[in-house]
């Protein structure tokens, strides 16, 4: 079964949390919050502030994507103010392992995500100690961007990889999703799918997950 995660970048900020409820209310999982610095990605987004008063407002997974630079400075921050996944990219910081490390240590999840032109081959040595991997379909920074194709593969050769080496991680994908490809995307083995635009950029956002996960579960 697929789980859904919007990301709130793409959600109405004048009204966010109503836009979170009804996420919630159509039965979303996780709650995808994106995290940008304007280094790492040319866009500045939110910080710890927005995700703690967020929390205790719903009961979604709080899943903090962070496309920042100098990752480990903010962990903590995020682990306080209520993150239940933090996710920092591959390309990020000097010593991913330690990264890793310092968020378990915060008895949070971790993730690592991969931009589209990193190969899964870079997690080699650090997929045992994750939850979960997210896999960019788009060049992280901005919401509405097209589904890279290429991606399509890629989610396979981890699938195989986690499968090879007996894991139990989950493959999240970001980026383009909606309800013309997420079939591909499931099929190939994604678990939780992240969606901004297809969900919040509608007329009727909770018809919209309902859409999603129909199409995805096909
Ligand atoms: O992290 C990002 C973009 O950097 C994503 O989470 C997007 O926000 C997804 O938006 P859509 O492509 O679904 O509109």
């Amino acid at each position: 079964m697929m789980k859904l995660a919007p990301s709130i970048l793409s959600a109405d900020f004048s009204n966010l949390l109503k836009d979170v409820k009804i996420v919630e209310e159509a039965g979303c999982e996780y709650l995808h919050i994106d995290v940008m610095d304007g280094h790492f990605v040319p866009n500045i987004t939110i910080g710890p502030l927005v995700v703690e008063s967020l929390k205790g407002k719903t009961d979604m997974i709080f899943d903090v994507h962070l496309m920042i630079e100098e990752p480990e400075k903010y962990i903590e921050g995020f682990s306080k103010a209520g993150a239940d996944i933090i996710t920092v990219h591959q390309e990020a910081p000097v010593h991913l392992h330690r990264v890793i490390q310092l968020i378990k240590a915060q008895g949070v999840k971790a993730g690592v995500s991969l931009n589209p032109a990193t190969p899964i081959s870079t997690l080699e040595y650090v997929l045992e100690d994750l939850d979960m991997v997210l896999l960019m379909s788009v060049n992280p920074g901005f919401g509405g961007q097209k589904y890279i194709p290429a991606m399509t593969e890629k989610i396979r050769k981890l699938k195989e990889m986690i499968a090879e080496k007996g894991l139990k991680v989950d493959i999240q994908v970001d980026g383009g999703i909606n309800p013309e490809n997420v079939r591909e995307i499931v099929s190939a083995g994604a678990d939780i799918i992240v969606a901004g635009s297809a969900i919040f950029k509608t007329e009727d956002v909770s018809k919209a997950v309902q859409n999603l996960r129909m199409k995805g579960e096909g």
